[in-house]
């Protein structure tokens, strides 16, 4: 066999935003601590967290409608903020979309796309109009005002707005929460094709895990004013760094157990834990599909305490009979839970996240 030589790797994109120790007080509260992060062009990052994080509070030092008390914004190389450096929001090449649209009331619908335009020749800038326009699917709108607009229409007009000026980033305030639950899926879909069609990078605030698990690139989770978990959804999802960001991110059970000799016993098995201090208190985290029935004597014996229909699955709550501790499972909706009052269970090692002490703040 021949001998596999590296092929010297890439060059890495150059990122498009950088954000360097970014903080910001109000008074006695701290809505970010030290915020680092960048964005590689082109990419899409999804904001998540819960009420009060800091995620509209970041967009607004990002955006430049609010200021950092310290740490810097660079935008393409460009420092937009930073030590004696303030770039005004119309002069970043930033382009922002509110969650309520705030497109104005007395403009047409193409007055609304040219605003951004302002100052760039007539003929150019209606040329720019109505192309944003037809891209963003609403070009036959285009003498209506806003009143006249349904949800997922004004939806498309800020879009085209906020795209005509051809920002180098896009930030996005909650821009699916105004729609309902059907049209949501279809806008968005329709906007992250758009986005990537345009090469725009995004930054899109939320605070629903599945909408951030399903368009973003990678996922920022904020807590207290700090990046909890900063990667791509699906390891976010199954390897995430805290017990807090494992339950943002979607159900699951934790199972309490004291370290021993580097391994941690729970009532569902023994996990690694080399990293871990002898006697320290850990958990055992893992989703409900993480578990499997089987016979009660070859698993853990289990009573089916509560079963919620989710549509697609069926979710069991159980109480393990011999320790008493309470788990939940997904089944097939097509499988009847109600014949199932004692059973087994059985939960995959793999699909298991122990949480040290520091892990579970
Ligand atoms: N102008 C302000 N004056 C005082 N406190 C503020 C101001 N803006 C934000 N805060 C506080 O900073 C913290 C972060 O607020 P921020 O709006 O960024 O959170 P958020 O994650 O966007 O919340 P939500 O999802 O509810 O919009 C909160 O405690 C908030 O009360």
């Amino acid at each position: 066999m021949g001998r596999m030589t590296a092929a010297p790797l890439p060059p890495a994109p150059a990122p498009a935003l950088v954000l360097d120790a970014l903080s910001r007080r109000f008074g006695a509260v701290t809505a970010l601590e030290t915020i680092s992060l960048s964005l590689a062009e082109g990419e899409i990052l999804c904001l998540l967290g819960a009420s009060g994080c800091g995620k509209s509070t970041l967009l607004r030092l990002i955006a430049g409608i609010e200021r950092p008390d310290s740490g810097t914004v660079t935008l393409s190389g460009r420092v937009l903020s930073g030590p004696g450096v303030f770039v005004e929001p119309e002069a970043r090449g930033i382009g922002f979309m509110f969650q309520d649209y705030a497109l104005f009331p007395h403009l047409s619908v193409a007055e609304n796309v040219a605003f951004g335009l302002r100052g760039q020749p007539r003929g150019q800038v209606q040329a720019r109009v109505a192309e944003v326009l037809a891209v963003a699917g609403v070009g036959s709108l285009a003498e209506r005002y806003p009143h006249m607009l349904s949800g997922g229409e004004s939806q498309r007009v800020a879009l085209a707005r906020a795209l005509a000026p051809r920002p180098g980033l896009l930030l996005m305030d909650e821009p699916f929460s105004n729609l309902d639950q059907g049209l949501r899926e279809t806008v968005r879909a329709e906007t992250l094709a758009l986005l990537r069609q345009m090469r725009v990078g995004a930054i899109i605030v939320t605070h629903d895990p599945a909408e951030a698990l399903a368009v973003a690139d990678r996922l920022a989770l904020m807590h207290r004013g700090r990046i909890e978990a900063l990667a791509e959804p699906r390891q976010v999802y199954h390897s995430p760094p805290t017990l807090y960001a494992a339950r943002f991110l979607g159900p699951g059970t934790a199972l309490p157990g004291v370290v021993r000799g580097g391994v941690l016993a729970t009532p569902l098995g023994r996990f690694d834990a080399p990293d871990l201090a002898e006697g320290a208190a850990a958990v055992a985290f893992f989703r409900p599909q993480a578990l499997s029935l089987c016979d009660p004597a070859e698993g853990a014996a289990a009573r089916v305490t509560a079963c919620a229909f989710l549509g697609a699955q069926e979710r069991l709550s159980l109480r393990l009979e011999e320790s008493g501790a309470e788990v939940q499972l997904d089944l097939p909706a097509a499988q009847p839970p109600r014949a199932l009052s004692r059973i087994g269970v059985r939960l995959d090692p793999d699909a298991v996240r122990v949480f040290g002490p520091s892990a579970q703040m």
